[in-house]
């Protein structure tokens, strides 16, 4: 199979690496002259595991063959400009996997490449910590993927499937997926807002009863907007089981935003209080919260 990569960072590598270690062969990361460069010459590193992938630029597509699975993994603020590096390399039957947390990725990139190569996705239960050219993670989580909706496993799909269950990566595929990706998005505008703006790590997270209220106060409202869209949610139970996400994850990791915020890179707040803010609107639902959340994490970026 040709499972090609763009974004070798905390969650592409996770997957790239156990793809890898199952058949190296079957791996390319697509990637651009400067990052190239830097990675043959570093190395790359995932539980103190290096790793010599194959790096492919953009220009390499007519020598290669077209992917079978394409993993988009990179940042919210880098997606518009990667889509262009990985355009070539999508063939009549490419699926292509956006991993990008969020509602929106699989829109903007159907929008440019046609929405018939798109799956569903995204990644949870994991705590990959990117420093650099290393990863570090203690729990893998589970890619939850697949088309709107899922009666059986789509034929589409079916090769792949295999693989994930010959490389050992945890997967489900859900019935109704655009009601699992919005369980995601309501742990995410909980737990990533939460953890940056106070600068939370897992552990401080679980032991701290005035973060987890104000994580509920965050995921109420997005709740709220899922329900009046009849995308259903039951909002007590939904809320009281919100923390239990993260009381596996090792104390010492923290969400993928508040990585970016310690390490000064500006966040993917758009894709998640802004989204919250612009559906609340669109829904007559009040998101005060998310408004404040979305002003306190534009101001720390303000200061990078
Ligand atoms: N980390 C986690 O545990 C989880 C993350 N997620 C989601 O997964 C998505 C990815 O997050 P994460 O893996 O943490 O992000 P990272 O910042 O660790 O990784 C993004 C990678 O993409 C690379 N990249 C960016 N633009 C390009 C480009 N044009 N060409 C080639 N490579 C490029 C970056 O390189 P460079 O550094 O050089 O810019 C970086 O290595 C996000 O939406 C996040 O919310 C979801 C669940 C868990
Ligand atoms: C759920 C969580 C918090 C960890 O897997 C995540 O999605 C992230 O860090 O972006």
């Amino acid at each position: 199979m040709n499972i090609y990569f763009i974004g070798l960072g905390a969650l592409g590598s996770l997957y790239a690496s156990k793809i890898y270690d199952y058949n190296p062969s079957f791996v390319k990361i697509i990637t651009d002259e400067r990052r190239k460069e830097k990675l043959e010459k570093e190395g790359f590193y995932v539980n103190q595991k290096s790793y010599n992938f194959e790096y492919i630029l953009p220009k390499d597509a007519a020598n290669v063959p077209k992917a079978d699975i394409l993993f988009v993994c990179v940042k919210y603020l880098q997606l518009e400009n990667s889509i262009p590096l990985f355009q070539d390399f999508i063939g009549e039957k490419t699926k292509v996997i956006s991993i990008l947390n969020g509602i929106s990725s699989e829109k903007i990139i159907g929008e440019k490449i046609g929405m018939e190569h798109m799956l569903y996705a995204y990644g949870v239960g994991m705590d990959a910590f990117r420093e650099g050219n290393k990863v570090r993670f203690s729990q893998e989580g589970t890619l939850v993927f697949g088309e709107k909706t899922n009666d059986e496993i789509p034929a589409s799909i079916a090769t792949f499937v295999t693989l994930l269950q010959k490389a050992n990566i945890q997967f489900k595929i859900p019935e109704d997926m655009e009601h699992a990706l919005w369980k995601k998005f309501i742990l995410n505008i909980a737990a990533n807002q939460i953890s940056a703006t106070l600068r939370l790590n897992y552990g401080n997270i679980k032991h701290n009863e005035f973060a987890q209220k104000l994580m509920r106060m965050a995921a109420a409202e997005v709740i709220d907007i899922a329900n009046k869209k009849e995308i259903h949610f039951d909002k007590a139970d939904e809320l009281e089981h919100l923390i239990d996400n993260i009381q596996k994850l090792a104390d010492e990791n923290t969400t993928s935003m508040c990585q970016d915020i310690l390490a000064h890179r500006y966040t993917e707040v758009d894709m998640f209080a802004g989204e919250v803010i612009r559906q609340g609107i669109e829904n007559n639902i009040p998101t005060p919260v998310n408004e404040l959340l979305y002003l306190e994490i534009k101001a720390i970026e303000k200061t990078f």
